[in-house]
């Protein structure tokens, strides 16, 4: 059964503002939140989630994460004249007080323990609290950037007091680094925290020197810290999707958490005054899908920072209508990622390969190099942004998201009469005949027995669906076939000759993969089996090979996130085709999260190949297609070394052509 999604909002929260003049706070406005809750309103997005009341956060909680001396002195603030609401304000860093900012304080943070009852207790699959004051800066004694209680720091640690999670993730999206949820959990292996923040070599505000990559966690809580410093502004949506898939999701999925917090700050936007960043508002709908399999899909985004009152609006809007289960939008043309971008990856991978298996291939850190500030000489020779004094002061502007329409039919399925359709698919029936032509063209090309009409049906069957999806009549679909090679290669032929698709074919198993079909491009084909049929010669057929097969968790993960992943977004292409060899001997589990993972591309358009006798999979296939969260992977062991040299080689191979495989700035000088 769907579950909803859980939206928190009290205008009581836009009931406070700065009251004198201080350029540092002036960006800190109860616009943010009255935009966007009208925006969620206005695109029909409000009325489809679970309104979720908000409540004040009592004494107890906000001590989970705060001193008693620091909650005695708020206390006193609703009392105070505004000169000594200024006095007060003083002994804190970019911040400001107001007789009401205590109580919208309480009420952020008993937002974000609403949203983490309701999903934790199964009322919602996940939700967002649009709140303020934000949080992730706030420490134990000091209020510090905006914030007053850090609400997610708060909410991570009444998760695990009151429901016993024994892992959670916290993954800060916001562009300034939460060195508050740092402190707080910096010893603590049970909380996974991760941010990339604008850091300049330690140029940017608040300027820490433990913002940098090398802040890895300390103690038993060594690893569970990840800083990825953003060296230059101007970072774009290449940069962003990098970081996920080749570090924060390979890491994720091997922490198998229990709950998934996210600091959903959007001045990491494009038009942002503080972050000065380039990725558009659409590309928060992608990094919010691909942390929603985790956990179960047990997701809660709490607002931090966001301070143009356009991107964050539109940026808001993305995030939840992707909570929601719309399909995705096409990625912005991807250009790959930026050498200050690889320079930062390359040395975050590395500081923190002792603790995580998948990155244990990953290349060391030239020993001269203990911090990004010495690796400026590869910066120089590539200029993101003009000098400092040069800076462009001129409006940014960028294109409105697309709209994401939902089409009619969710998920069809082709199925032989004696298979139940699973709830929620409709089961699919080529009402109209094909035209002759197409008919003369199956019959010659792919039928062995020109006579057999049950497989003229199917093809038929098939290519009608993939007509369907082009008219956006019809999202995804599964069938389930006697020859998955033949209606693989028909799907391909017609997709690519008749509706100009590019098509992404991922084929799970061993099996003999026409390699011709890739020849001119119009299909990308990637196949990951125990053995690799042959080695990999053109550009589009990429052959990924497991010592153990497909079966290895490990190893398949590290291929989905470090492979499939950055080549599906490159690529970009308008239909996915999912085929399930015979006898790949995947687990149902992995199954269902690369079926899910992969509706990341092509709006979700995704089509499921599987043989007739894997009648078993129908169901856990349909219900990914449906867009139901994949169930977590249990905790991943190491992927088996030769595996992973087998596909550094391959990416290196191959990023000369594919710069989202790219994990590592180009030789400099
Ligand atoms: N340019 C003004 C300096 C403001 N620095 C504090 C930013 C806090 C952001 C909280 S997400
Ligand atoms: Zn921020």
């Amino acid at each position: 059964m769907k579950m909803g999604t859980a939206l928190i909002y009290d205008e009581e929260m836009t009931k406070y503002k700065l009251l004198w003049v201080d350029p540092a706070c002036k960006i800190e406005v109860p616009e943010r939140l009255t935009v966007s809750h009208d925006a969620l309103v206005r695109n029909s997005l409000a009325d489809r989630c679970v309104a979720i009341p908000v409540r004040e956060a009592t004494d107890a909680e906000i001590l989970l994460a705060h001193s008693e001396e620091y909650l005695e002195a708020v206390k006193k603030t609703p009392y105070m004249t505004l000169e000594d609401l200024k006095e007060f304000t003083l002994q804190y860093g970019d911040v400001y007080f107001h007789p009401n900012i205590y109580h919208c304080a309480k009420l952020a943070v008993g937002a974000a323990l609403q949203l983490v009852d309701s999903v934790v207790t199964g009322k919602v699959r996940n939700g967002m609290a649009l709140v303020r004051p934000p949080g992730h800066h706030s420490m134990r004694s000091a209020a510090n950037g905006f914030c007053v209680f850090n609400n997610v720091a708060i909410a991570a640690r009444y998760a695990k007091q009151k429901y016993g999670l024994e892992r959670v993730l916290i993954v800060d999206w916001d562009v300034h680094h939460g060195q508050g949820v740092q402190y707080c959990f910096e010893d603590d292996p049970s909380v996974l925290y991760f941010s990339w923040h604008r850091y300049e070599h330690q140029k940017f505000w608040p300027q820490l020197r433990e913002s940098d990559y090398d802040s890895v966690g300390k103690e038993k809580g060594a690893g569970f810290n990840i800083n990825v410093p953003w060296n230059k502004v101007g970072m774009e949506n290449s940069d962003y999707l990098s970081v996920f898939c080749h570090l924060l999701l390979p890491v994720a999925y091997e922490f198998c958490p229990d709950l998934v917090l996210v600091c959903a700050g959007f001045d990491s936007a494009i038009g942002d005054p503080e972050g000065e960043m380039c990725a558009t508002p659409d590309i928060f709908a992608h990094l919010t899908h691909l942390l929603m399999n985790l956990a179960g899909g047990k997701l809660c985004a709490v607002l931090e920072g966001g301070y143009n009152l356009t991107s964050l609006p539109q940026a808001v809007c993305q995030t939840v209508q992707t909570l929601l289960g719309d399909p995705l939008p096409q990625p912005a043309n991807l250009s790959g990622p930026c050498t200050s971008a690889l320079e930062s990856l390359h040395c975050v991978r590395s500081a923190h390969r002792p603790y995580w298996s998948c990155l244990k291939h990953a290349a060391d850190l030239p020993t001269s190099d203990i911090s990004t500030k010495r690796i400026k000489l590869a910066e120089e020779e590539e200029e993101k942004t003009p000098k400092e004094e040069e800076k462009s002061t001129e409006e940014k502007v960028w294109p409105e998201p697309p709209k994401r329409v939902a089409p009619p039919v969710r998920s069809v399925a082709l199925l032989p009469k004696d298979v139940t359709c699973p709830e929620g698919c409709k089961r699919f029936s080529s009402s109209e005949a094909l035209d002759p032509l197409t008919v003369s063209k199956l019959r010659e090309n792919f039928l062995k027995d020109a006579d057999d009409g049950d497989a003229l049906t199917t093809l038929s069957s098939l290519i009608s669906i993939t007509e369907e999806m082009k008219k956006n009549e019809i999202c995804s679909g599964l069938a389930l076939v006697r020859d998955v090679t033949m209606a693989m290669m028909c799907v391909v032929q017609h997709a690519a000759a008749a509706l100009s698709n590019r098509v992404l074919v991922v084929c799970v198993g061993n099996g003999k993969v026409p390699s011709h079909i890739a020849e001119e491009g119009k299909a990308l084909v990637v196949q990951i089996g125990s053995e690799s049929t042959e080695e990999q010669k053109c550009k589009y057929y990429i052959p990924v090979c497991l010592k153990k097969g497909c079966s290895d968790m490990s190893g398949f993960i590290q291929a989905v996130f470090g492979l499939f992943l950055p080549l599906g977004y490159e690529y970009d292409p308008s239909l996915v085709l999912l085929v399930r060899m015979p006898d790949s001997r995947i687990h149902d589990r992995m199954w269902q999260q690369l079926t899910a993972l992969l509706q990341s591309f092509a709006q979700g358009h995704t089509l499921v190949l599987m043989q007739e006798d894997e009648k078993a999979c129908v169901g856990p296939t349909a219900s990914s297609l449906l867009g139901d969260p994949a169930p977590p992977l249990e905790r991943l062991q190491a992927p088996l070394p030769q595996d992973m040299e087998a596909m550094e080689r391959l990416r290196h191979r191959l990023q000369a052509d594919w710069k989202l495989l790219q994990i590592t700035a180009p030789e400099s000088g």
